[in-house]
């Protein structure tokens, strides 16, 4: 198991989500002789795991069963264990398009966090890319290593334990993408610019305060950089119910052809039931929007 190959079969040592419901998953390192609890009963890694078919459903120890699913970024971002704030598929999709990242990709990036985005750049930008991600903190950057290595992802990325905004990326004229997580953006913008390669690229920086934006957008500007944009992504979950629309009456057909019109054209919703109806399924977007994460803005470091 990989987190950018798929493998067929379980085995020993690999990472599991182990599907119990939509809103109720686990990860879990598959170990010979180990147990897993669930509600449903236990799970026996040698026998219920180790050689089974990613997929699988498997039967716990109450009868209950669960399905064993093979890991994905997307799947590792709902189910990692926090060591800060993470960033969500919504943004990572975002992201990954507008920094244009593809296979063979090098990518910079501050702080790693969780490592949330950091498995997503790395399935992108596979079999020949790499990531350089910087920490400052040193449990964090060695815990996010140590995953890497474990999710067999490890010979794609370089993690340094390092201040950003002081010392950089620990590399220069390398990057296609620069990536920034940190409070303080435009203090690690000259470093950032010192990480592309000549001929360019993409930088983001997510901040969840406009005021963090403010500042870096100036320093984004003071650099050079061009194209700066900054967006928000919000996902506006549709309610999808029936309505009865009531038909006008316009009176009788002959009342002339602009009438007729009218009445198939603007079907009004009417108090007076007594006139006939329609009954349709319809879609409405939501008024108000929770979910603020963050601002994402973008820059385009030019060439040279
Ligand atoms: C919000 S978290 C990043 C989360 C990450 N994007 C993810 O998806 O899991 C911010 C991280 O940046 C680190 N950090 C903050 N300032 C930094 C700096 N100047 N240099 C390096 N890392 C820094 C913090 O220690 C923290 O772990």
């Amino acid at each position: 198991m990989s987190f950018v190959e798929y493998s067929e079969f379980i085995q020993e040592g690999d990472v599991v989500i182990i599907f119990l419901g939509h809103d109720s998953m686990m990860p879990i390192k598959v170990e010979a002789g180990a147990q897993t609890q669930t509600r449903y009963g236990a799970i026996r890694h040698s026998s219920d795991l180790i050689g089974r078919r990613f997929g699988s459903k498997v039967t716990c120890s109450k009868g209950g069963w669960v399905y064993v699913l093979h890991p994905t970024p997307e799947l590792w971002t709902v189910n990692l264990p926090h060591r800060t704030q993470i960033l969500y598929t919504t943004d990572i999709a975002n992201i990954t398009l507008m920094l244009d990242l593809k296979p063979g990709s090098i990518v910079c990036e501050s702080g790693t966090g969780s490592g949330s985005l950091s498995h997503a750049i790395l399935r992108t930008i596979a079999p020949s890319g790499h990531l350089h991600t910087v920490e400052f903190h040193a449990q964090r950057a060695e815990k996010a290593a140590q995953e890497f290595k474990e999710h067999k992802v490890a010979h794609l990325v370089t993690v340094r334990n390092q201040d950003v905004c002081k010392e950089g990326f620990g590399v220069v004229g390398v990057a296609d993408a620069v990536f920034l997580d940190i409070p303080s953006p435009w203090e690690a913008v000259t470093h950032a610019k010192k990480a592309f390669k000549r001929k360019g690229g993409r930088l983001c920086s997510f901040s969840p305060c406009i005021e963090q934006v403010q500042r870096t957008c100036e320093a984004l500007l003071e650099q050079g950089f061009e194209e700066i944009c900054t967006v928000e992504v919000l996902q506006r979950v549709h309610d999808v119910r029936s309505v009865t629309l009531h038909l006008p009456d316009f009176g009788p057909e002959d009342g002339g052809a602009e009438s007729a019109k009218m009445a198939s054209e603007e079907v009004l919703l009417a108090a007076n039931s007594s006139h006939p109806s329609v009954t349709c399924r319809t879609a409405t977007a939501p008024r108000e929007m929770a979910g603020h994460t963050g601002y994402l803005t973008f820059a385009t470091k030019p060439r040279g």
